[in-house]
């Protein structure tokens, strides 16, 4: 089996569990997202299902205009029924590492909306402790002209940071709102609700991609085609 039929197993599963007729729908990024996009177009056209999506970002509201369903944001629709989204990695509480796509800080006001946070994602992504898989570090959003101090500041935490570059461009990722992301590698996480509240503390960041207690379900896709779901306590 395929990572691919994992990540559509798990984004399926997800949206035939979750998206229900007249709900505010917020849609996340990565690429197992696409696959709940496809799953939620097919019931819009099987089943008539009357939706309206809020995208994360950019590769979000593409993928809705794509499909043709019905575009909003937050002005509009402030209070979120389910976001789905994806995961770099889940721990056994459920809290995550985000942001490999760039878009944490719109994914967490979109999961910070929503009544529901609904993750999808395939078998690598699940571990004891966040670190022991997604050795990329924790995605943090950097005002640019901070970047260097939070930078200094985050190794005092104990933690390697780096500035993430783009592929095809002599220069680092900006993210939508305009900002840098530092991927800061911290080795195993015992405490990642205590690392979530020191970083934000720090003047300059403006968010994290650890989310602590959000997500409510969890859907992973398995190597054998099988599915295992994991909810909150
Ligand atoms: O947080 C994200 C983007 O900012 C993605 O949801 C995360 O990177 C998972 O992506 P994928 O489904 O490709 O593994």
């Amino acid at each position: 089996m395929e990572e691919q039929d994992a990540k559509r197993i798990a984004g399926y599963a997800a949206v035939d569990e979750f998206v229900k007729n007249n709900q505010v729908v917020g849609i996340g990024a990565g690429s197992t997202v696409p696959f709940c996009v496809e799953r939620i177009k097919q019931r819009v056209d099987e089943e008539g299902l009357s939706l309206v999506c809020i995208p994360s970002g950019y590769q979000a509201k593409q993928l809705i205009l794509d499909h043709g369903l019905i575009l909003s944001d937050l002005s509009q629709h402030p209070d979120i029924d389910v976001a789905i989204d994806g995961a770099d990695e889940i721990d056994k509480d459920l809290n995550l590492i985000k942001g490999g796509g760039g878009c944490q800080l719109q994914e967490k006001i979109l999961a910070s909306c929503a009544k529901l946070l609904i993750i999808v994602a395939d078998f690598h992504k699940e571990s004891q402790n966040l670190g022991e898989y997604w050795k990329r570090g924790v995605p943090v959003e950097v005002i640019p002209m901070a970047v260097v101090p939070v930078m200094n500041k985050v190794k005092k935490l104990g933690g390697n940071p780096v500035i993430r570059f783009g592929v095809m461009k002599a220069g680092p990722v900006v993210t939508d709102n305009g900002n840098l992301v530092v991927d800061v590698d911290f080795g195993i996480i015992q405490n990642p609700n205590e690392l979530n509240e020191q970083l934000t503390r720090i003047p300059g960041v403006v968010e994290t991609g650890l989310f602590i207690g959000m997500a409510d379900k969890v859907f992973i896709g398995q190597a054998d085609g099988g599915l295992h779901t994991i909810v909150r306590k």
